[in-house]
């Protein structure tokens, strides 16, 4: 059995040191991801980080500079037509024609993309009652909520039936609620349909919820991409601890106690309590020194286990280094911002 090319069949989008310039602006810089079969990705940065262009390049919409993309072996700027056919695209506001009705409009995307129309009658009703919109779909576009526009723009999108969906912004102005049921039904794409979902967001929480692994995009580079748990861990590794602590009573001594603890590189009041951050795990030893001084814990919490906190420890990174985003990359991204924080001491 040759496992190289299992690995490679298993691959659904794959980007090979795809680059975007525009003049002396690297929109993309670089860009080598793969996206396996059936998984659910999350492209994840800031306004500008270069998610859109990704996203033009991988639709073969717009050319890369340097580099090559493919979904399923085809290549996404020589045979932009196949990748077409088999991708479909969910922009962040969806536009239906509003004196139609939610089915009328997903007739004529099913006429538009040349089905039968047989097909066309099955498939709406069938995913109609998979978005959870059979109800409202006599009902004239116009009045529907954003929610249930967006319901109906996954259904739009599966007409044609594609093995990958691309998402921009989907959880964009959606209530609580209809963030669950939108959850559960991107998971149901990729688990029950077996499609590949790319979902471009700076949305943390919700993409944390629905995402098997993530990529983080800043300033047109990749700087991490994995399962949020290995984001996590690999911060850790690198020597990245962020403790929260308040104390009673909440004196000066308090904060002399926490300066004298080893590795603290840096400490914030924030509201309540302390952020500690430190190279190494500080809580038994603050636990010992507060016992000791006479201090009784009232919080103390271990912060890096969720998408937003690594998110932000990169980003706030991110933005110190300004501009030299090589220099982070070569140094590994982590050890970086440590050695600049020490510098700047
Ligand atoms: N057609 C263009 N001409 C020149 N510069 C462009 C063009 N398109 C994008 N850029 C620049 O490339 C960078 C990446 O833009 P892009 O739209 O891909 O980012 P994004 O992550 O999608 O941001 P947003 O979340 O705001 O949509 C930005 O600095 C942007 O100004």
């Amino acid at each position: 059995m040759d496992i190289a090319a299992n690995y490679e069949d298993d691959m659904m989008i794959k980007t090979d040191h795809l680059t975007k310039a525009y003049g002396e602006k690297k929109a993309v810089s670089d860009l080598t991801l793969s996206i396996r079969r059936g998984e659910v990705f999350g492209l994840l940065g800031p306004n500008g980080a270069g998610k859109t262009t990704t996203t033009l390049m991988l639709l073969g919409l717009t050319e890369p500079t340097a580099g090559s993309a493919s979904i399923d072996g085809k290549d996404c700027t020589r045979q932009a037509i196949e990748v077409k056919r088999m991708v479909g695209y969910l922009p962040d506001s969806v536009g239906f024609y509003s004196d139609m009705t939610g089915r009328e409009n997903l007739r004529f995307t099913g006429q538009l993309n040349g089905l039968p129309k047989a097909v066309i009658e099955e498939r709406i009703g069938d995913l109609l009652e998979k978005v959870g919109m059979t109800g409202a779909a006599d009902q004239k576009t116009g009045t529907y909520s954003r929610g249930m526009k967006q319901r109906l723009g996954i259904a739009d999108v599966l007409m044609k039936d594609p093995k990958v969906v691309i998402m921009d912004e989907p959880t964009l102005g959606i209530d609580p609620e209809g963030m669950r049921e939108l959850m559960f039904l991107i998971r149901s794409l990729a688990e029950e349909d077996g499609r590949t979902i790319l979902i471009s967001s700076h949305q943390l929480y919700q993409i944390q919820q629905v995402c098997d692994r993530v990529g983080l995009f800043v300033e047109g580079q990749l700087i991490a991409c994995g399962r949020i748990d290995d984001l996590a861990g690999q911060m850790r590794r690198e020597g990245h601890y962020v403790l929260e602590a308040a104390a009673v009573p909440d004196d000066r001594g308090f904060k002399e106690l926490l300066e004298h603890l080893g590795n603290v590189e840096k400490i914030e009041r924030s509201g309540d309590f302390y952020v500690i951050y430190s190279s190494s795990d500080l809580s038994r030893e603050l636990n010992r020194r507060a016992l000791e001084g006479g201090y009784s814990l009232c919080h103390l919490r271990q912060r890096g286990n969720d998408l937003d906190e690594i998110y932000r420890t990169y980003f706030e990174k991110g933005e110190k280094g300004n501009g030299s985003l090589n220099q982070r990359k070569s140094k590994g991204f982590l050890s970086f911002g440590r050695e600049q924080r020490q510098g700047e001491e």
